[in-house]
């Protein structure tokens, strides 16, 4: 990455000490509108792209055999790849959340509570 990119991105990252799904959420919205995308931006192309990206995903851990926890022998690269790919699945989970009319965080905080009934810890 050319250096002066590689600044824009830290400094920009350098901000942010919390981040939110709904700041997330804002972002992806403006990015959208900006470029006349959002004709694009459907619950069926957004949730074909989640896929996509799943599979780049998955495509940085293939034919590695099992990776150790914390990736200690990866490249500092390989690991800046990962976070890019996480973040797209992200990113496009939270815009068809957005665009089929769910609130992701209060679902996701629903679905923890349902989770803890489905699967109560046991008494100590
Ligand atoms: N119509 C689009 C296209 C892209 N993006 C945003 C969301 C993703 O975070 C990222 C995906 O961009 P690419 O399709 O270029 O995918 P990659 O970044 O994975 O590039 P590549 O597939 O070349 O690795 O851009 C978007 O919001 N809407």
């Amino acid at each position: 990455m050319e250096g002066d990119k590689q600044e824009a991105i830290e400094k920009e990252v350098a901000k942010v000490t919390d981040v939110s799904l709904k700041e997330l959420s804002r972002k992806l919205e403006e990015f959208a509108l900006e470029r006349d995308w959002m004709q694009f931006h459907s619950p069926r192309n957004l949730l074909l792209a989640v896929v996509g990206e799943v599979g780049e995903l998955a495509e940085i851990f293939m034919w590695r055999g099992e990776v150790a926890k914390g990736l200690p022998n990866w490249e500092e690269s390989d690991k800046e790849h990962l976070g890019d790919e996480l973040s797209d699945v992200l990113l496009y989970l939270i815009r068809l959340s957005d665009i089929c009319g769910v609130d992701l965080g209060e679902a996701a905080l629903k679905k923890i509570v349902k989770n803890a009934i489905k699967y109560p810890a046991k008494a100590t």
